[in-house]
């Protein structure tokens, strides 16, 4: 793992999308996994200002989503797909149908978990997957306890990471309680991963990840496994780790 030290949201978010603009310019037809969620957001706002502001084309790219929740409509505006458009798709010259996201609304949700496993294969795989980490360690929305061999997979939601997302909704009652996510396997199998956190909230997630052992109760802890992960991260959220600890990872 390497470790990129930002001072603050908005330097994580920069570097963050440097990196991903570094990725398309690179490959024009890369397969991107791509995330949701607060820490994102700023990475997104950057890439636009990128996209309007230079030649950077994503007319190649194909793009995969980690997760979509159970039971709401694309069109509903806490969605994930309305999430994606908002924030990415729609500023951006993505052609429509290379962007995906599970369908949570499927008759049959196993049978979208398989589709859309196969979907990513068939692209010839992710290039580089962006996550973010819940509070409780999760990635995509792998839980604590997920197996490391999952694929992607229906998921009921923790209480924690509903009321974290309950933020986007009127009340936690609203939060959908179910999710389809890629599973830890799938995100795995991305040929790069690139890892944003950022602020207090997410120090003890990070500082668990570095120095807990590889464990299926840190789900985030998987990413030790993996040959080409990077982290950025701000000076909040690594306030929990010592000077040393950083130095070991850092670029
Ligand atoms: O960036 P946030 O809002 O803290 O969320 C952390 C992670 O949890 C999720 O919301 C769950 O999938 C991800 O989309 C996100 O990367």
């Amino acid at each position: 793992m390497k470790l990129i030290q930002a001072k603050n949201y908005e330097e994580m978010s920069e570097k963050a999308a440097a990196f991903m603009i570094q990725q398309v310019q690179s490959k024009r037809n890369s397969v991107l996994g791509l995330a949701t969620g607060g820490t994102v957001i700023g990475t997104y706002d950057r890439i636009v200002e990128d996209f309007k502001q230079s030649n950077t084309s994503y007319s190649e790219v194909h793009t995969f989503n980690l997760d979509e929740y159970v039971g709401m409509q694309p069109s509903d505006s806490n969605s994930y797909h309305s999430y994606m458009d908002k924030q990415l798709f729609r500023h951006i010259n993505l052609p429509e149908d290379h962007s995906y996201l599970p369908d949570g609304m499927a008759d049959n949700l196993q049978e979208e978990c398989q589709r859309y496993e196969q979907l990513i294969k068939d692209s010839g795989g992710i290039d580089l997957q962006l996550l973010g980490i819940g509070q409780n360690g999760h990635i995509g929305f792998n839980e604590p306890g997920a197996s490391f061999d999952s694929v992607t997979h229906i998921v009921n939601l923790t209480e924690s990471t509903r009321k974290a997302n309950a933020r986007y909704f009127e009340s936690i009652e609203e939060v959908p309680t179910q999710a389809i996510t890629m599973g830890i396997a799938t995100i795995m199998k991305s040929k790069k991963i690139l890892l944003l956190v950022s602020g207090e909230s997410k120090a003890e997630a990070i500082s668990r990840l570095i120095n807990e052992q590889i464990h299926n109760d840190n789900p985030s802890s998987v990413l030790k496994n993996h040959a080409d992960v990077t982290i950025i991260a701000d000076e909040e959220a690594l306030s929990l780790l010592k000077r040393e600890q950083k130095e070991v990872f850092s670029l």
